[in-house]
């Protein structure tokens, strides 16, 4: 093994002047990987403007089926949440995301499955297209084009939504996300429109400037919202379902850009059980112990402590399409900032702005996807290279023919 443990480099604290000068964090990010985050707008027209060239005549064609199932890992996997989101708690159709490879049992004709994976490779995907295809169910493609998630959409006769490929998949949310939403659109079941897609699509192009590398933490968001999770174990909770897939995208992009343990989910749940957090050995028990008159800037080589993000997502829902009043979300989300105020537990929030869910989700997930990276950049780390991952993919990779 080469360098440190197993090959690992980086710094075990954050060191805020890495974040200062925007060459030399560019150089440290080899793969690109700020410069693909930043091209989240660029995405979604993109991906509207191909889907305008897609023929999806033969989704529509049949009218509404009896389920969706979007198929994929990862990334991909996320662009099912998505949908579901955006479909709302309303949807007249289930929609499923399907993590593992092939698919469920009771998937046949009368459904529609949306195989999707960045590489167009990902045997989750693979397997699910293939299985659509035999079963008879509307099959739908979303990635990497010449893959052969494509040839096997042609085998099948079935749409190919082609999705430039921008290393590594997670730096491709939006790329695959629109494709997703805009074939349900086809079929019936979300109403984004293009005024919608032009506005996230503005929305992320301005938060792509306020947390562009040149700008300092006294002025980007990202760079501060980093700087304050460095060292700590971030818990990262949304007040709505919308705002939960975003934490869920927060806690994939911190451990795998930034590497954090994070925990994440939905505030309700969480008011039910995991709220007791924020009294134990990393909540008030940890902030009990702390020198309030020590200097906050101070390198902490003290206890480990938690940190909490909450994504609030007040303004849409209007009743009639939620789960749950917006009063009831609002006033779960009060409490929990009160109780992290009552036990010294930081608090970072983050509100949805803008008038689509796509776009809220968006202004949710903007900053946070860079945060992941300059907390990265702040330890030393190539946001981009997870050697864990591809060592991982390596050790569990039958042997080939022969070499067992
Ligand atoms: O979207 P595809 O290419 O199928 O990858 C699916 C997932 O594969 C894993 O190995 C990682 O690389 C994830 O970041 C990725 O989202």
């Amino acid at each position: 093994m080469e360098g440190g443990a197993a090959g690992v480099h980086g710094h075990r604290h954050a060191d805020e002047s890495l974040l200062d000068d925007e060459k030399s964090m560019l150089a440290n990010d080899p793969g690109g990987m700020l410069r693909a985050t930043a091209s989240a707008g660029a995405q979604v027209r993109e991906a509207a403007a191909l889907a305008a060239e897609t023929d999806l005549s033969v989704l529509a064609d049949e009218g509404r089926p009896r389920a969706v199932v979007v198929a994929g890992i990862g990334t991909a996997g996320l662009t099912g949440s998505i949908l579901s989101t955006v479909a709302g708690p309303r949807c007249p159709v289930p929609i499923i995301g399907h993590r593992s490879p092939g698919l469920p049992g009771w998937v046949g004709a009368a459904d529609v499955v949306i195989a999707v994976s960045a590489s167009g490779r990902s045997p989750e995907a693979l397997a699910a297209a293939e299985a659509a295809a035999r079963r008879g169910a509307r099959l739908v493609a979303v990635g990497n084009p010449d893959s052969e998630l494509e040839a096997m959409a042609a085998r099948a006769r079935a749409p190919f939504f082609a999705v430039p490929r921008r290393a590594p998949a997670r730096a491709s949310l939006w790329g695959l996300a629109v494709p997703v939403l805009l074939a349900a659109r086809a079929i019936g079941l979300v109403k984004v429109n293009e005024a919608d897609l032009a506005e996230t699509a503005t929305r992320l192009d301005a938060d792509a400037e306020r947390c562009r590398p040149g700008a300092d933490s006294f002025v980007n968001p990202a760079k501060a919202l980093a700087l304050g999770l460095a060292g700590s174990i971030p818990i990262v909770w949304g007040s709505s379902p919308l705002a939960t897939v975003a934490a869920r995208r927060f806690a994939d992009t911190l451990a795998a850009n930034a590497r954090y343990p994070v925990m994440a989910g939905a505030l309700g749940e969480a008011g039910r059980g995991r709220v007791g957090l924020l009294d134990g050995v990393f909540g008030g028990l940890a902030e009990s112990t702390r020198d309030i008159f020590a200097d906050p800037d101070a390198e902490e080589t003290g206890a480990t402590r938690l940190r909490l993000v909450l994504f609030r997502d007040g303004g849409l829902n209007p009743e009639e399409d939620a789960d749950e009043p917006v009063a009831v979300e609002e006033r779960r989300a009060d409490a929990v900032q009160t109780l992290a105020e009552r036990r010294g537990v930081r608090c970072d929030v983050l509100t949805a702005e803008g008038g689509s869910a796509l776009e809220r989700l968006a202004s949710l997930t903007a900053v946070p996807d860079f945060a992941s990276l300059y907390l990265a950049l702040a330890h030393g780390l190539d946001p981009m290279a997870v050697p864990a991952i591809s060592e991982m993919k390596e050790l569990s990779n039958p042997l080939p023919e022969g070499m067992q």
